[in-house]
């Protein structure tokens, strides 16, 4: 008899259309969950962490929430953040502290273009486009390293500090992982991407890191920008990037150029990891809660399950995760859209034809 193997995810909606995208998410892991035939199950429990328990809680999560998560084989996360709650607190309470609690210090940020989505970027080769961005996730300009003095003094200038943190080793791991990522890839090549030209001590770090890295791998091709240029690149010459790597500030603000060129925020998707996999790693889309759509069911919810996708493949159902990435692909090149993508379909609709076009993945296999 085959034993079942269960997987325990701990699931954490948040705010705004997070709640929305995970719901959509989790429709397409049970339905992978029934198809096996009791192969494998999915034990999810909720934590109704965000927004609303800080309103009622004064707390984003228990303050034993990182513990908490540490029993899981893997966290599926929405959006955090919500008006009402100043954003700088909300992140901090919840996202922040989990990456870095757990020591999630790899984000990866795939950039996919997928067939049947209007095209923002007028390239020749738009349809084989795709690259990977991978994001530091412990450091850098969120390292939380600073503070203020002098507020809410009448006819005092007030004065903040907001420090980046670059550590040679935090520098060196992720710089690493990208290397070893880039030769998982057809082309072996890194773009690291740094502002070293103004940011005189953490980057040059960074770069010095780089080029000793670099070394050890011979194989792999490497490219240097200064950020600013990067994001005129991504424009221009994206034919020319494979694995991007960048600090947590500059890849952030990359992988949402990266996402709206490709066609939305609502389509990209990641992994906050521990790469060594001594704790839990987080799956989440690249965007946030979307307050101004939040509510209405028309949220795109590719990002998330392709989140979700790229869990199974953490977790060891790299079948069941490319045959989700195929489902999502099927769906797009229908045309079923939704407005974001210049669709008219709400997110249950998108959901169903995903689960449908993996359901007839299976008949064809
Ligand atoms: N990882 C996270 O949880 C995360 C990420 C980004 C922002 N945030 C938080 O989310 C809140 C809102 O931030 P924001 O407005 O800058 O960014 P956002 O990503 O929530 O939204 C930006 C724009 O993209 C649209 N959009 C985003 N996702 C979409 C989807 N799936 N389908 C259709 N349209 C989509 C929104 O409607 C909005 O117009 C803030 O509190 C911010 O701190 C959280
Ligand atoms: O930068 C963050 O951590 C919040 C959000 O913008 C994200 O991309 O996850
Ligand atoms: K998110
Ligand atoms: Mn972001």
């Amino acid at each position: 008899m085959i034993k079942t193997r269960n997987y325990r995810i701990a699931v954490i909606p948040g705010d705004g259309i997070g709640i929305e995208v995970v719901d959509a998410g989790l429709h397409v892991l049970d339905y992978l969950a029934n198809e096996s035939n009791g192969d494998f199950t999915f034990e999810t429990d909720f934590f109704p962490w965000g927004c609303e328990y800080y309103l009622e809680n004064g707390k984003m999560m228990d303050e034993d929430g990182v513990e908490k998560l540490s029993d899981y084989d893997a966290i599926y996360f929405g959006a955090v953040g919500f008006p009402g709650v100043p954003d700088h607190v909300s992140l901090w309470g919840l996202r922040l502290a989990i990456c870095q609690g757990l020591d999630q210090w790899a984000n990866i940020r795939p950039v996919e273009f997928l067939p049947g989505v209007p095209r923002r970027l007028n390239h020749p080769d738009v349809d084989n486009l795709n690259w990977i961005l991978v994001r530091e996730n412990s450091e850098g300009e969120y390292s939380g390293v600073g503070g203020r003095n002098f507020s809410g003094r009448e006819g005092s200038n007030e004065v903040a500090v907001q420090s980046a943190l670059f550590t040679e080793k935090g520098c060196e791991r992720i710089i690493r992982f990208a290397f070893d990522l880039a030769r998982t890839r057809k082309r072996k090549k890194v773009t690291s991407v740094t502002k070293s030209n103004a940011q005189q001590y953490g980057m040059v770090l960074w770069d010095e890191v780089f080029a000793r890295v670099s070394k050890e791998y011979p194989d792999v091709e490497t490219d240097q920008w200064l950020v600013d240029a990067m994001a005129a690149q991504f424009v221009l010459h994206p034919e020319e990037l494979e694995v991007v790597v960048a600090s947590n500030l500059f890849a952030d603000i990359l992988s949402d150029l990266g996402s709206a060129l490709a066609g939305s925020l609502g389509i990209a998707a990641s992994a906050n990891l521990n790469p060594v996999k001594r704790t839990p790693s987080m799956f989440e889309s690249v965007h946030g809660s979307a307050p101004d759509i939040a509510g209405k069911g028309i949220a795109n919810p590719i990002g998330t399950i392709g989140s979700a996708a790229l869990m199974l493949d953490h977790l060891g159902l790299s079948e069941e995760a490319s045959r989700i990435n195929q489902a999502i692909e099927e769906t797009t090149r229908q045309g079923i859209l939704t407005r974001d993508l210049g669709g008219t379909h709400n997110t249950a609709e998108i959901t169903d034809a995903i689960i449908k076009n993996l359901s007839k993945r299976k008949l064809e296999v």
